[in-house]
């Protein structure tokens, strides 16, 4: 039995209802070109357009009813609700139409610029794995029995109500999602009950859209303080980064804190004598409880600060140190994060994740410390995104490697050169390979590498399409470098 529209306006604020019908709603929907009959249409507000212009299609096509900001007059054909906020109201009425399903689930938000999809894929592993601990990510969203690809870090908010209540349908009792500033920022997690929220760090990206570093904290902020809707009841944060001692100290009253850290000694989970190995990370782990010894495959120093993040987030939500350690060595790996092609050859090919300067930053170092020979590093920068970054991205793997290749990476409607001259801004007088198509430049990069080099293929990770000028064509790092090694017989 589909709720009446007076059934689902709950605690929104509202400025004017004209409910002549109060019929019931079918399906709320945010697009008018996909209103079907009996739809609840939300006129948005956009940074592209705005989905006022639309609402007489959304009638046209059958919706029962709209909720806008706009006043659409006493004569609008249809019900309308007139809101304040009208993400703020989508979040609450999809909360209600999908009757919270997040009250039922012990949900962990994880948000950071970078780490939030290996975070939260080591936590599901940490506190139950895939079949009974939901997760909505970048790379997919697992919902008890099945699985789907993700079309969005964190979704529209009336997806993750529908997703979070899907998980609930088939058993799950915990769910660990991937919390993005745009998320945040647009109330797709408005009024969303959080178990444990953890902040991982904060580094310069996504400006275009934030504008500062500032605004950038403060929306992360958000998903503490209780103005996404709600405090969680415990906060995991990491005191190695500035911007986590800052939120420590700005935290409301109640909330129940872990911090974690390398560097900080003051830290309660902490990882000493970190050492890293070609095939993984060892470190001493000492936590209120006592200490031990943690091996993982995980490559790299900021992978040992992942995995403190998802053993102090087990530990918040009261798991104990011997089954959560039983676990860690088990961990598959994320695919695109320093995902290793072997194919016999005589040096080391990886395809990692590294979109960020702080990425690039930490992914050489790496990098360096388990490789022998040179550094070989193919990178480029995603076109209509912030476009600060690029130079700062191309300055990181300059300084951080022998050879450098600048290629695409989903120009979208940007020109590739426009790109490249953004990122030769860090160059100055230095040598790097400029060469347009991606699958070009991974060969060149490969026909350079002798034994004991290093190759890494940055930025697109676990992707499988670049996209051009609204065209999207396959393609995939990892099939390309793997095809290509076979196809030169390097090995
Ligand atoms: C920059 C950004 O976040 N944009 C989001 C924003 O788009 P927008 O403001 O441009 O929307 P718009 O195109 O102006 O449309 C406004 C409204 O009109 C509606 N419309 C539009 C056309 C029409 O014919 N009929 C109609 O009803 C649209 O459905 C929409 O509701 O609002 C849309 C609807 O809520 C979002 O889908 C869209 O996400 C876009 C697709 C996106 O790419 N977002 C990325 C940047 C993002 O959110 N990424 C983060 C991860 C970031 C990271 O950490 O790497 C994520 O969580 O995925
Ligand atoms: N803790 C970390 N600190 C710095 N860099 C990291 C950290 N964890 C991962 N990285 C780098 O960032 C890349 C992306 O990692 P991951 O996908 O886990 O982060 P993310 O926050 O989900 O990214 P996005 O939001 O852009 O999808 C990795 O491939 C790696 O290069």
């Amino acid at each position: 039995m589909n709720p009446k529209l007076s059934q689902l306006l709950g605690s929104i604020d509202v400025v004017r209802r004209q409910l002549r019908e109060d019929s019931p709603v079918s399906s709320l929907i945010t697009d008018s070109r996909r209103v079907v009959p009996g739809a609840l249409f939300f006129a948005i507000g956009g940074l592209r357009t705005d989905g006022n212009l639309f609402v007489e299609e959304a009638v046209d096509r059958g919706a029962v009813a709209v909720i806008t900001e706009e006043d659409l007059g006493q004569h609008f054909p249809i019900d309308y609700v007139q809101v304040v906020d009208v993400r703020k109201a989508l979040s609450l009425v999809s909360r209600q139409f999908y009757d919270a399903p997040d009250a039922k689930l012990g949900i962990t938000g994880i948000t950071g610029t970078n780490g939030k999809t290996t975070v939260s894929m080591l936590t599901q592993h940490l506190i139950g794995g895939q079949d009974v601990v939901g997760l909505l990510g970048t790379i997919r969203y697992d919902l008890g029995k099945r699985t789907l690809p993700s079309f969005r870090t964190t979704p529209e908010s009336v997806d993750v109500y529908a997703l979070l209540s899907q998980m609930v349908a088939n058993g799950c009792r915990e769910a660990v999602m991937e919390v993005s500033s745009h998320g945040v920022d647009q109330m797709r997690t408005y009024g969303v009950e959080v178990d444990v929220a953890a902040f991982l760090n904060l580094t310069q990206d996504h400006i275009d859209y934030h504008k500062s570093m500032e605004s950038y904290y403060e929306v992360k902020k958000r998903l503490f303080t209780g103005e996404t809707g709600r405090c969680p009841r415990a906060a995991v944060i990491n005191v190695d980064c500035s911007y986590g001692r800052r939120l420590l100290t700005e935290l409301p009253a109640g909330v129940d804190v872990t911090t974690f850290g390398i560097e900080a000694e003051d830290a309660l989970v902490r990882a000493e004598e970190v050492s890293l190995l070609p095939d993984g990370t060892e470190f001493r782990l000492t936590w209120p409880e006592g200490q031990a010894r943690v091996t993982s495959p995980l490559l790299g120093r900021y992978n040992a600060s992942n995995l403190l993040a998802a053993l102090a987030i087990a530990r918040a939500k009261g798991h104990g140190i011997e089954s959560i350690l039983k676990r860690v060595a088990s961990f598959p790996g994320v695919p695109g994060r320093m995902e290793r092609i072997d194919e016999g050859q005589n040096f080391n090919v990886l395809v990692d994740y590294a979109h960020t300067d702080d990425a690039v930053v930490h992914a050489c170092s790496m990098l360096r410390e388990i490789t022998s020979g040179r550094l070989i590093v193919i990178l480029g920068c995603g076109g209509d995104r912030d476009r600060s970054k690029r130079a700062p991205m191309l300055r990181a793997a300059l300084d951080g490697a022998d050879e450098v290749f600048v290629t695409s990476d989903n120009p979208r409607t940007e020109s590739i050169e426009q790109i490249f001259a953004d990122m030769r801004e860090a160059a100055g007088s230095e040598a790097a390979h400029y060469v347009n198509d991606r699958k070009h430049a991974i060969s060149l990069a490969l026909d350079l590498a002798q034994t004991g080099d290093c190759v890494l293929i940055a930025g697109k990770g676990h992707e499988t399409y670049q996209e051009f000028d609204g065209t999207v064509i396959p393609f995939d790092d990892r099939h390309v470098a793997r095809d290509l090694i076979r196809m030169k017989d390097f090995c």
